[in-house]
């Protein structure tokens, strides 16, 4: 009992936990002794910014972004999300993860601008980092990976969102998702554009990179970067029923097509990623890109007033 709470200090069980016996463990993929539990038993997880709700039953979790004011993807986000993916993808139990948002009218508003904007180069080389290994994480996991939409979702968060198998979002038009770094002034890096290519195309890409387009929900199920739209109160059960047609496919078959179609594309970022970064350094430290954010964060703000 001591050596759970160990491994997973922040974990509440509503099972009985006097119960496990060395009979209970059971090895992950790759190779770690994890818990395992009767079949009728959920584990909530709450760590600062998520909360990974894991139900043995179905082998899906639920991973629930809840960073206020607007889930911004800030270092320490990023480096929560990624340990809590690792977790899930260690967990033998676990084949599918629905990833949505615990704020109201916000899925992810992307990268955190903060993060971004007066700092050194140090920083930003280990905030562009962070930013790859969510995406590699993602991208690349063995699990089954449905985004479940629930409000507005501007870059970073659309890379989010197009990193899974599959999309729902709230039939809001005031929501809205896609890749509008051209309108902060900065450029969507390759593997940004690629995801965006591989989910509709590059004709589509083109037009919404370069014009920095943000679709409203109707258009982004048009363009295919929404694979469903479903009204507001229904985004997680859709997202329930829809994994389960997912569940239903053999794993091994369903990993080794969902690898043949995105290795290609982590290959291209893994064999740049240092280079990725110097670019991402250089040009974020422009004194030009910098004025840009500035200019971008006032307007922000005064959309208020
Ligand atoms: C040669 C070069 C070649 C290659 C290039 C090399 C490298 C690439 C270089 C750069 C790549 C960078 C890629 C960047 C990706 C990103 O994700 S950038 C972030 C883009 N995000 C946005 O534009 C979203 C902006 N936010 C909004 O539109 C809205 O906030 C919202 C629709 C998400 C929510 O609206 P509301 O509910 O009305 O909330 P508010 O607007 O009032 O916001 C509340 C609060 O939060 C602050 N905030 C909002 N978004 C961010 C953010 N992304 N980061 C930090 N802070 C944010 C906002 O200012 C408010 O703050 P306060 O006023 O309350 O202090």
């Amino acid at each position: 009992m001591a050596t759970l709470l160990k491994l997973f200090p922040t974990c509440t069980w509503t099972g009985r936990l006097a119960h496990l016996s060395r009979k209970g463990w059971a090895q992950s993929r790759s190779g770690r002794l994890l818990p395992c539990f009767p079949a009728s038993q959920r584990c909530a997880s709450t760590t600062s910014y998520l909360t990974v709700e894991m139900d043995d039953n179905t082998g899906v979790a639920v991973v629930t972004m809840k960073s206020p004011p607007v889930n911004s993807l800030s270092l320490d986000f990023l480096t929560e999300f990624s340990i809590s993916i690792e977790k899930l993808e260690m967990d033998r139990k676990c084949r599918g993860v629905i990833l949505t948002s615990g704020l109201p009218k916000v899925f992810s508003a992307g990268l955190d601008i903060m993060e971004m904007y007066g700092k050194g180069p140090e920083h930003c080389a280990e905030f562009w980092r962070a930013v790859q290994e969510m995406w590699l994480k993602l991208y690349g996991s063995n699990m089954i990976t449905i985004a479940a939409v629930n409000g507005s979702s501007p870059a970073g968060g659309c890379l989010m969102a197009m990193a899974c198998d599959y999309r729902i979002m709230a039939d809001n038009p005031k929501y809205s998702i896609g890749l509008n770094e051209t309108l902060l002034g900065i450029v969507a890096p390759f593997w940004f554009k690629d995801t965006m290519m591989n989910t509709i195309g590059f004709r589509a890409t083109e037009l919404a990179l370069q014009l920095g387009l943000l679709h409203n929900a109707p258009n982004a199920l048009r363009v295919g970067l929404v694979d469903e739209l479903v009204p507001e109160k229904e985004v997680l059960s859709a997202a329930s029923t829809a994994i389960s047609k997912w569940l239903a496919i053999p794993d091994h078959a369903r990993q080794i097509t969902k690898s043949m179609m995105r290795k290609p594309t982590i290959d291209r970022l893994l064999s740049h990623r240092d280079q990725d970064i110097n670019n991402f350094v250089s040009f974020i430290t422009k004194d030009s890109i910098q004025k840009s954010l500035q200019v971008y964060m006032e307007r922000l703000k005064q959309r208020k007033t």
